[in-house]
């Protein structure tokens, strides 16, 4: 891979984990600087990494290749204001984006300049190279770009591109927010392990090994379904149908797939009204 001189706009949980992703995997931490406001985070990346860390956005976007915005969508029109201030040159870099609710064109417009733009839609797992990245670029984009995007994310996981800029929501919802499900559904089943009496320690192992031995195989068993792996789970008349049963009783399935269409209403509100 080559190695660009890339910056952070913003050095919070997503930075932190690609980072911390990408210089693990060998990625030079000396061309890679991280921005933000106050110390805080930059501070810990910097000491913890090696790479420099900066509150000069303007600064850093003008000595760098490849820039990627990840602030939250809030904070992007002051952002960009203050970039159209400092009268950027944007021509000859790479601009990737990570931020939820700001299409290719809003990005354009905000900076008032037309944008070499890829958009990302990674997850935090990126932090052990067990990552599942979204990219969709605007068609200009050239082949070069889109392959230093897919190899850099590669260094970190699974990287599928998307034809559409719609569906950068839709894996929000699938994807991007999901580890948080499934964080919520392990810390439930740790809550009742608790109740039942067992120590934290001991609660933790049974529910993240449990976890892990699932996706193992999930991965394992391509030919099966998911819902035939969970078959095989499930005795008649036995103990997992009991808890089975309870949930398809409560719908499950609708509970999930209102919680999603609530990620994706969400995205797509902050696409209309984070200004
Ligand atoms: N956390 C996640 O799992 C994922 C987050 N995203 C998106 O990535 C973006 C960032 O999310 P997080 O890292 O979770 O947020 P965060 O709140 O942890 O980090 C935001 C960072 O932006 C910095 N910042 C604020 N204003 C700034 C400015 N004017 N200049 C430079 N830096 C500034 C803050 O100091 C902070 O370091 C969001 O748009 C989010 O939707 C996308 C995929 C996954
Ligand atoms: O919650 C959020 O807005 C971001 C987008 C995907 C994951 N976290």
């Amino acid at each position: 891979m080559k190695h660009h001189k890339i910056v952070f706009i913003g050095s919070g949980n997503i930075t932190s984990a690609i980072v911390s992703g990408i210089v693990e995997n060998g990625y030079p931490s000396q061309k890679i600087t991280v921005c933000a406001p106050s110390e805080g985070h930059r501070g810990v990346l910097a000491k913890k990494w090696g790479v420099i860390s900066s509150a000069d956005n303007a600064a850093a976007i003008r000595q760098g290749d490849v820039i990627i915005f990840s602030v939250k969508p809030q904070k992007i029109r002051e952002l960009c204001q203050d970039l159209c201030d400092a009268k950027i040159d944007f021509s000859n870099k790479l601009i990737l984006s990570v931020v939820t609710g700001i299409s290719i064109s809003r990005f354009c417009e905000l900076l008032n300049t037309k944008l070499n733009l890829i958009r990302m839609m990674p997850n935090t797992p990126v932090r052990v190279h067990e990552g599942m990245t979204a990219l969709f670029a605007a068609e200009e984009v050239n082949e070069a770009d889109r392959h230093f995007t897919t190899e850099l994310m590669c260094s970190v996981g699974k990287v599928c591109w998307l034809k559409n800029e719609a569906d950068i929501n839709k894996v929000i919802a699938v994807s991007a927010s999901a580890p948080a499900y499934f964080f919520l559904f392990m810390e439930a089943i740790e809550r009742e392990a608790l109740l039942l009496g067992f120590s934290q320690e001991r609660a933790r192992l049974l529910v993240q090994q449990t976890a892990r031995g699932v996706c193992a195989l999930v991965e394992k068993s391509s030919a099966l379904s998911l819902s035939e792996l969970r078959q095989q789970v499930t005795s008649k008349g036995g103990t997992t149908e009991a808890a089975i049963e309870f949930f398809n009783k409560k719908q499950l399935f609708t509970i999930v797939s209102s919680a999603m269409k609530a990620a994706i209403a969400q995205a797509e509100f902050l696409e209309k009204n984070t200004f």
